[in-house]
């Protein structure tokens, strides 16, 4: 039997899975490590730590299956986006990376949108936010010119881990329309954006499609890894891409819900023409030629995790979401908005902060936990509205992310977007995608769409309750309210954070 590897760079963990040739996840691993937030709106993690935690975690995979080397023929990645790596000539990361739910750049953007103005969405096909890379180098142009002055790279997170284990830089389509940089109908870089900013194009990498052969393991991380200098290694996606592939997202009308420390709605587009003006994002997909619009919450998984560590840090996730199933839709009258730490669909602001409504002295810990997961539903739904007044019929959801791994969750999900949530046998999907990329690459399968038929499987359907999904619509309306009604006393608390 031969395998390949998936390694998921996520922004709480590093996982990697070892897949056989019928798609089953033969062993899997995680390594977690630590996000630091030195300043309000501030977020960054040290790339040492994921290079650290790869390497841990691929060594663990090798000695737990016991699976000789050589039946792996390839490895690749899914990456947490936009976050920037800057490298100097040799390869040495220059300063912490600065990841895709820091909003310290808002400066930025409204100079991005001021130089640019429709060009950008003409070009880059998004609009300016914060979680973006451009902004965030323009960021070190300003604030840290002595570091962008001796960067020669700039790189994202899962290509700085990738050039750590081959010694070869690149970059992948779907990672690279992350950073407001790419032409994404043309694949080049927009020497009209680089040149506006003064940036030289010499600081972007190479661009590959996401399963393009991109180098084999250096004799070190073959050695430390438990692999070969031999083993191939293919360029991988971003993890939303990833995640897509992971969860068979390659035909139109397919849509996904990603619930992992980002909240993402996910749906196939073929046409690269399409406008949204920019309401929801629009990116390249790991496949050819192919592209998919998503809506983002920054903080849906993490504000349960953000819930959990600050109210009940002595609970694993699994008892804390114990009582939740007895409490009813609405949360006996308390609502919870996830923006923890600013948001981005539909409301790009970052000074939102989030909000307990109609707390009462009758609310337990289980009704503040199930109020938070609906919240996060109910921001997932604005995005699935913005979807489907593209046009999109959405009846039908693929679930998938840590969130996937609960039950009331997921009929949660299917009662708030009046939709069919379906459960794969993995909720692994953006690390099952990077594997699905090593096995096209490999040559395994004559496409991606056919290695999607022999690796993903269904394995529960979770169909909406006609009642619940009725009280879901009138407090959708409500939860809809809070943003507006909050926007402005949040401004004026933004001088007393810090
Ligand atoms: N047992 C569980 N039930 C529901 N949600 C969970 C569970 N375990 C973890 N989570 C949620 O999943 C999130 C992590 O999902 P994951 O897909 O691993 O994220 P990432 O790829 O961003 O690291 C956590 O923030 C947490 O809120
Ligand atoms: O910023 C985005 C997408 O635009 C995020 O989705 C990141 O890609 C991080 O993802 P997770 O760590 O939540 O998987």
């Amino acid at each position: 039997m031969n395998y390949v590897i998936g390694v998921d760079l996520g922004t709480s963990a590093v996982k990697t899975v070892l897949v056989d040739q019928q798609g089953k996840v033969a062993f899997e691993h995680s390594e977690a490590y630590p996000l630091s937030r030195p300043q309000p709106s501030w977020s960054e993690q040290d790339p040492e730590d994921w290079v650290k935690g790869t390497l841990v975690s691929l060594r663990r995979l090798m000695e737990q299956s016991g699976v000789d080397p050589a039946q792996v023929d390839g490895i690749s990645f899914s990456g947490q986006m936009h976050g920037l790596v800057l490298v100097d000539k040799d390869g040495q990361a220059l300063r912490p990376a600065i990841l895709w739910n820091d909003t310290r750049t808002t400066a930025q953007c409204r100079r991005i949108e001021q130089t640019l103005g429709t060009e950008l969405l003409e070009i880059a096909r998004n609009r300016a936010l914060e979680g973006f890379t451009l902004p965030k180098l323009l960021w070190v142009q300003e604030h840290e010119p002595e570091v962008l002055d001796q960067a020669s790279l700039f790189l994202l997170p899962k290509d700085y881990v990738r050039f750590r284990l081959t010694g070869d830089y690149a970059m992948d389509y779907s990672d690279a329309a992350g950073t407001l940089l790419l032409d994404v109908a043309s694949k080049e870089w927009s020497v009209t954006i680089a040149e506006a900013f003064g940036l030289p194009l010499s600081l972007c990498p190479r661009l590959v499609e996401s399963f393009e052969q991109t180098g084999t393991l250096l004799p070190e991380i073959a050695l430390t890894s438990g692999l070969l200098t031999s083993t191939k290694v293919y360029a991988g996606g971003a993890d939303n891409a990833c995640g897509a592939l992971g969860a068979g997202i390659l035909g139109e009308g397919r849509t996904m819900c990603s619930i992992g420390t980002s909240g993402v709605v996910l749906s196939y587009e073929t046409n690269k023409d399409l406008n949204l003006e920019g309401k929801v994002h629009f990116f390249n997909h790991g496949e050819k030629d192919a592209y998919y619009i998503m809506g983002v919450t920054l903080a849906a998984g993490y504000s349960l995790t953000w819930f959990k560590d600050t109210f009940a840090a002595d609970r694993s996730f699994e008892q804390l979401l114990e009582g939740v199933g007895a409490i009813p839709a609405g949360s006996g009258g308390l609502l919870f908005t996830p923006y923890i730490v600013g948001e981005r669909t539909p409301h790009p602001d970052a000074n939102i902060r989030g909000s307990f409504i109609g707390m009462d002295s009758g609310h337990t810990l289980s009704h503040f936990t199930h109020a938070v997961m609906e919240g996060i539903t109910f921001s997932l739904r604005e995005s699935i509205e913005i979807v489907r007044e593209s046009g999109k019929a959405i009846t039908e959801v693929i679930a998938i992310g840590g969130g996937a791994k609960n039950e009331v969750w997921l009929q949660m999900q299917a009662d708030i977007f009046n939709a069919s949530i379906i459960k794969l046998e993995s909720e692994q999907g953006p690390a099952l995608g990077a594997a699905m990329l090593a096995a096209y690459g490999s040559g395994w399968f004559a496409s991606l769409g056919e290695c999607a038929d022999a690796f993903i499987r269904q394995a529960e359907v979770y169909t909406p309750n006609p009642q619940q999904a009725a009280i879901y619509n009138g407090l959708f309306d409500l939860y809809q309210q809070v943003y507006t009604q909050t926007r402005e006393l949040n401004n004026k608390l933004v001088e007393y954070r810090n």
